[in-house]
């Protein structure tokens, strides 16, 4: 499907992947890329070289599908060689330009060379691809080249532009990866002077930063946009000033998507293109803006176009609204759970404040800290069930957050509404929990509290907790770059906290996202590297983080209740002194309390945690000071091995 706002150059813009994304045989690659409402494919060798069906038979079923196919790649180590080379170079294309002809396609990618027979001479290179895209433009073909960024000489995207450039060939254009120009030169300048025309496809790729060999990055971390730390908004803006009109393709080489179900990547990779879309259009907005602010004479000049790309929005992507905090969070509770789920509530000065006209779910609170308790089947989970079933985030514009989520192909989850009760529109994140749109003070169906009926006593006093801080979900490993374009995206948050440590049952990664008031924060956690059988820790953690403006007063509060908070080691506070020197009074009553700390540039965080509750969820209370920003993962090692001792207690 192409994407409803035009650029305000050009027409619509259409959509590409490129097979070599996705798990499967090309059959399945081509179904998904289709089902997920791409335009066209970059067709991959190695698939079609592996597949039964006639370059005849690809075609149709592309056509079947409703595919373009935008390219035939890749062509490797043709240039910059000798004679006989390049005979045997133009012998090998002419037999892909049959294929391609076959196919039906009419752009070809060559890559620059790798091969050790090639030497260090940019005009011979551009003379032979002359020669390369004179014999294609007799079949109507036409030769897009491609620096690779570990190519033998031609490595950088201004190096390909020359020897293009030098070629002069209307046949013989360039091909822009991002991957292979951010990888070298995160700020690249000069790309919007590329003449539009010469550039003759753009294939588009995410990275997270790492120092790593160039071509191992390359072929086995690549991501799609949004989902690494490439500034792909300002590098397509930058393309798309040239006049570009082919397509946005995306290219990704990686471990987890070469073998996850290809359907699901490319809903992914097209949730992924909309969103940088969207990011670009900001840009555009925002440089219109200063253009016209800088220049007021000129801003009639700049009016149309911006007029026209705000006129193209109609029909795209629902802005995300303003979200103003966390509604409630669902846990699944068991017969096992229930009871010591309920009593931790309770000694943390959580009142049951309601129950659901029709369901078995209580309400608890405590200022605007919700928790639903959903009473589910019994499991075998030794200490019963106990996880997030869901997270609900207050909208400003609830029905425009889920127009939102569905346009971004978040899988819409049936509602199941009886009589009286809230029409609350949810989503499926990937890992199945569910994510609520609500207004929780409005009259209307989204505000959902009146589908409780409520005790009518307000609750005498509770520990000092105010609202839900955050939530932090764990994720299958294979999942988490997944999930975390899908908060960002679905709920227009901004990832703002990246971190890696090492806790006691592996390598932790960690990557929280938050709206730009921080009213609405999601922590996304996984292992960097897929788990064993080994892992004695408690399996995919999820907890609540609530805050206090005295964490000391509620830890106090909460023992006067009977409330457990998780014991931390006397080790821990003899480093919190020796790393911070911190005031010694203060670390007496952490130490006292269990409370843990860390600092930023911003400020201080005070936390602590309960003890395990059921098979995975635990609660966590907070004191930010002063904006610190994080999330104190630094201490997450220590509450991990505490979490281990005290089940192991427990056994
Ligand atoms: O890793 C490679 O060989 C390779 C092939 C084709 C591309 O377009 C590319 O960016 C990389
Ligand atoms: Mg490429």
């Amino acid at each position: 499907m192409a994407m409803t706002r035009a650029h305000p150059h050009r027409g619509a813009i259409r959509t590409s992947i490129a097979t070599v994304c996705l798990s499967g045989t090309l059959e399945d690659k081509l179904a998904a890329a289709a089902a997920a409402g791409f335009d066209g494919v970059e067709i991959f060798e190695n698939d079609l070289i592996a597949s039964p069906a006639s370059p005849e038979e690809v075609g149709r079923l592309c056509a079947d599908l409703g595919l373009s196919i935008e390219l035939y790649q890749p062509f490797r180590d043709f240039e910059a060689v000798d004679e006989d080379r390049l005979h045997g170079g133009l012998r090998r294309a002419e037999r892909k330009f049959d294929v391609m002809e076959r196919l039906g396609t009419s752009t070809m990618l060559v890559c620059s060379t790798v091969s050790p027979h090639a030497v260090d001479d940019d005009e011979l290179a551009a003379t032979q691809l002359r020669t390369l895209a004179e014999r294609a433009a007799r079949r109507g073909i036409r030769i897009a080249y491609e620096a690779l960024a570990w190519g033998r000489f031609v490595d950088t995207w201004a190096r390909s532009w020359d020897v293009v450039r030098r070629g002069d060939h209307p046949a013989l254009g360039l091909c822009l990866d991002s991957f292979h120009v951010l990888s070298r030169e995160p700020s690249p300048a000069g790309i919007a002077g590329i003449p539009g025309e010469k550039l003759f496809f753009l294939q588009l790729a995410d990275a997270p930063q790492l120092s790593m060999d160039v071509l191992q990055w390359s072929r086995h971390h690549r991501l799609f946009p949004g989902q690494g730390a490439f500034d792909l908004a300002t590098f397509l803006r930058d393309v798309l000033d040239t006049g570009y009109s082919g397509p946005l393709s995306l290219e990704v080489f990686n471990d987890v998507f070469r073998q996850s179900d290809p359907n699901r990547t490319a809903v992914d990779a097209m949730r992924s293109l909309r969103t940088l879309d969207e990011a670009v259009e900001h840009r555009h907005r925002a440089a219109t803006t200063e253009r016209a602010a800088a220049r007021p004479a000129e801003a009639t000049a700049t009016g149309p176009a911006a007029g026209q790309a705000a006129g193209q929005a109609a029909g795209a992507l629902p802005v995300a609204p303003e979200l103003t905090g966390h509604a409630f969070t669902e846990l699944g509770v068991d017969a096992h759970s229930a009871a010591r789920v309920e009593r931790t509530l309770a000694t943390m000065g959580f009142a049951h404040r309601g129950q659901h006209r029709s369901k078995p779910v209580q309400l608890w609170q405590q200022g605007t800290a919700r928790v639903l308790l959903n009473t589910v089947g019994a499991g075998d989970e030794p200490g019963g069930i106990a996880e997030v079933r869901a997270l609900a985030v207050d909208s400003v514009d609830p029905a425009s957050s889920a127009r939102r989520a569905e346009a971004l192909l978040a899988p819409v989850l049936p509602r199941t509404r009886g009589t009286a009760e809230a029409d609350l529109s949810s989503v499926a994140a990937p890992d199945g929990t569910a994510v609520f749109f609500c207004r929780s003070g409005a009259e209307d169906h989204t505000g959902w509290l009146s589908d409780f009926i409520l005790t009518g006593t307000e609750p005498a006093g509770g520990t000092g907790l105010t609202r839900t801080d955050h939530v932090a979900l764990t994720q299958p490993f294979d999942w988490f770059d997944e999930a975390s374009l899908f908060y960002r995206s679905v709920l227009g948050l901004e990832p703002h906290h990246d971190t890696e440590y090492a806790a006691p049952f592996g390598l932790m990664r960690s990557r929280a996202m938050t709206d730009d008031e921080r009213s609405v924060r999601i922590a996304l956690n996984s292992t960097l590297l897929r788990r064993g059988e080994w892992a004695p820790g408690v399996p995919d953690p999820q907890h609540i983080a609530f805050a206090t403006d005295d964490i000391f007063g509620t830890a106090l509060a909460m023992r006067e209740r009977g409330g457990e908070i998780l014991p931390v080691p006397d080790n821990y506070y003899d480093d919190l002194d020796a790393r911070l020197a911190l005031d010694p009074d203060l670390i007496a009553r952490m130490r006292a309390c269990d409370v843990l700390y860390d600092q930023d540039e911003h400020g201080a965080f005070f936390h602590l945690y309960t003890e395990m509750l059921g098979s995975r969820v635990f609660f966590e209370v907070v004191q930010r000071v002063g904006g610190y920003a994080g999330y104190g993962s630094v201490n997450a090692p220590v509450r991990m091995a505490a979490h281990r001792r005290s089940r192991l207690a427990r056994r």
